[in-house]
């Protein structure tokens, strides 16, 4: 077997895998880069891409649906499904060739297709070769959990792998599963024309404040979402045409089509991380703060297989800290309290650092909350979309963490992560000129509502502005 001697072997080209092989190639060093699949991974193929794209044409839907309010002739869309999922292919398509095979042999990789399996501490194997690296880097991923529902086995499902090639539109969808994937996917469904019903056997988007899931989950109601929080699903069973599940409390739900987003398990099976002596647990391959594998220092992971929260932007960040120990030879830890999260229903929820409930157990009193409010917005009213809010939690005078939900809430959540990210003085937040009318106003309202108090309900503060003014020529 032939063997390739190189400093750092990627085993995995999504997200994670491919941040790391750009940057170290281009700093140097020698990189062996291994996919089994499509190069670019979950994000591109089956994941943030197609989702977004499908989002993106499930709100040009909604938009001619709803143009009422703007005094502009309202039309029922006419949906192509086959059409729309074209433009999801053309999406990719068009990002593919970053991610490209060609790219990055041209950027100087050794990209070998295969699936790669460790054979010792120091070598994989693959596509026929044996890879003898200096480091190691799993970005292996994850993938959809199957739950173990009777009778799944016996029913056809969908999961973030198959349901962008449906070219037929669902007639009904139900969907397994109320996290992110579920709403996402849920309301664009909805907006395309399916019917959809959500079980969720706990609440829905329930790792988000529960202020800001509340007003998603009444805009998804409101567009004809069904959404059963709190119900197990007992059984499932095949219909012809379809599925039927039957619900804890004993309702029966049919559908068309089932959807499983029940959340993700890591891509560690096949790997031979035994061989490698790489210590790792149902949540990934186990990790110090440095994303350096506890029992086997050549091995690091990244992404997803890292095993925590699982977004594109945490497995690029995750690249950079990997980038600073394996190629440049220097210290580096993650930080969790900073990164940033965004559902992208519509009105979209965006998060930073902890929620509410999660600064209040860790800053008790010492934590303050300010918001302020959409309809206080005069780009919102502007949009009609007045719906939602901005939180901003404050600890020692600083910015730790921001809640956003309403029109873009991603978008109007990136100078809150930067505030949060550089441990910014609230003040400085409070303080920024941005341009009027602008939704990103809102970041900065809730922050100056934090003074507000302090300014305009301040009994000592009026009688020195009364002295002030006496004194004024
Ligand atoms: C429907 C959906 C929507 C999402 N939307 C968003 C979003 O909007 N924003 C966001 O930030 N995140 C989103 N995510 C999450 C995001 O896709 C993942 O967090 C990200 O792709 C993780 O990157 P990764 O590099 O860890 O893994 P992946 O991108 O999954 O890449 C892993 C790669 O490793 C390969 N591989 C696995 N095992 C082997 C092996 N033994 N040998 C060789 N190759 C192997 C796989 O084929 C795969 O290509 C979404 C996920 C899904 C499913
Ligand atoms: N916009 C984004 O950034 C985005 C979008 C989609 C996915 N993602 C990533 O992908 C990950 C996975 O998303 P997900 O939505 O699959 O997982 P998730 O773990 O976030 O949510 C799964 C939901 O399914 C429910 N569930 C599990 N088993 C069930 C059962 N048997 N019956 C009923 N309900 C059940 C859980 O209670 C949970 O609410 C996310 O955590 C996120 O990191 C990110």
């Amino acid at each position: 077997m032939e063997e390739l001697r190189t400093d750092i072997c990627v085993i995995g080209a999504g997200s994670g895998g491919l941040s790391v092989a750009a940057g170290a190639v281009q700093m140097g060093a020698r990189v062996v880069l291994i996919e089994a699949g499509e190069m670019g991974g979950d994000c591109l193929n089956a994941g943030c891409v197609p989702s977004k794209a499908l989002i993106a044409a499930a709100e040009a839907a909604a938009m001619q649906r709803g143009s009422a309010r703007f005094g502009v002739g309202a039309v029922e869309p006419a949906v192509d499904f086959g059409a729309v999922k074209d433009h999801v292919a053309g999406v990719i398509a068009a990002i593919a060739p970053v991610d490209s095979q060609e790219r990055f042999e041209g950027l100087g990789c050794t990209v070998i297709r295969d699936w790669a399996r460790f054979v010792s501490p120091r070598a994989v194997e693959a596509g026929g070769r044996r890879i003898v690296a200096r480091r190691f880097v799993i970005a292996t991923g994850s993938r959809a959990v199957v739950p173990p529902v009777p009778g799944i086995e016996a029913v056809p499902y969908l999961t973030n792998e198959t349901v962008f090639g449906l070219r037929e539109r669902p007639e009904h969808l139900l969907i397994l599963g109320g996290g992110p994937i579920g709403m996402e996917m849920a309301q664009a469904h909805r907006r395309l024309g399916s019917a959809v019903t959500v079980i969720e056997g706990a609440r829905a988007l329930g790792r988000e404040d529960a202020e800001a899931a509340a007003v998603v989950l009444a805009a998804l109601r409101a567009e004809g979402v069904e959404i059963r929080e709190g119900q197990g699903v007992m059984r499932l069973q095949a219909l012809s045409p379809g599925v039927e599940a039957v619900l804890a409390d004993g309702t029966v739900v049919k559908g068309t089509h089932l959807l499983v987003a029940a959340g993700r398990k890591v891509a560690l099976e096949g790997l031979g991380l035994e061989a490698a002596g790489v210590a790792h647990d149902a949540r990934g391959v186990t990790v110090g703060a440095g994303l350096r594998s506890v029992s086997n220092r050549r091995v690091y992971a990244v992404g997803d297989a890292a095993g925590g929260a699982q977004f594109t932007h945490l497995a690029g960040y995750h690249a950079g800290i990997v980038i600073r120990q394996a190629v440049l030879g220097l210290p580096a830890r993650v930080r969790g309290d900073h990164i940033p999260r965004v559902t992208y229903t519509e009105p979209e929820l965006a998060q930073v650092g902890p929620t509410e409930a999660e600064a209040r157990a860790l800053w008790g009193d010492r934590l303050s909350v300010s918001r302020a409010e959409f309809h206080h917005n005069d780009r919102a009213q502007a949009m009609r979309a007045g719906e939602g809010f901005a939180k901003v939690m404050i600890a020692r005078g600083r910015v730790v963490g921001a809640t956003v939900v309403g029109p873009h809430a991603g978008e109007v959540l990136a100078p809150l992560a930067l505030a949060v990210s550089a441990r910014m003085k609230v003040s400085a937040l409070a303080g920024v000129v941005l341009p009027y009318p602008t939704l990103a106003e809102i970041g900065k309202r809730a922050a100056g509502a934090h003074f507000a108090p302090k300014l305009f309900e301040n009994p000592r503060l009026k009688q020195v502005v009364r002295l002030v003014q006496r004194w004024l020529p």
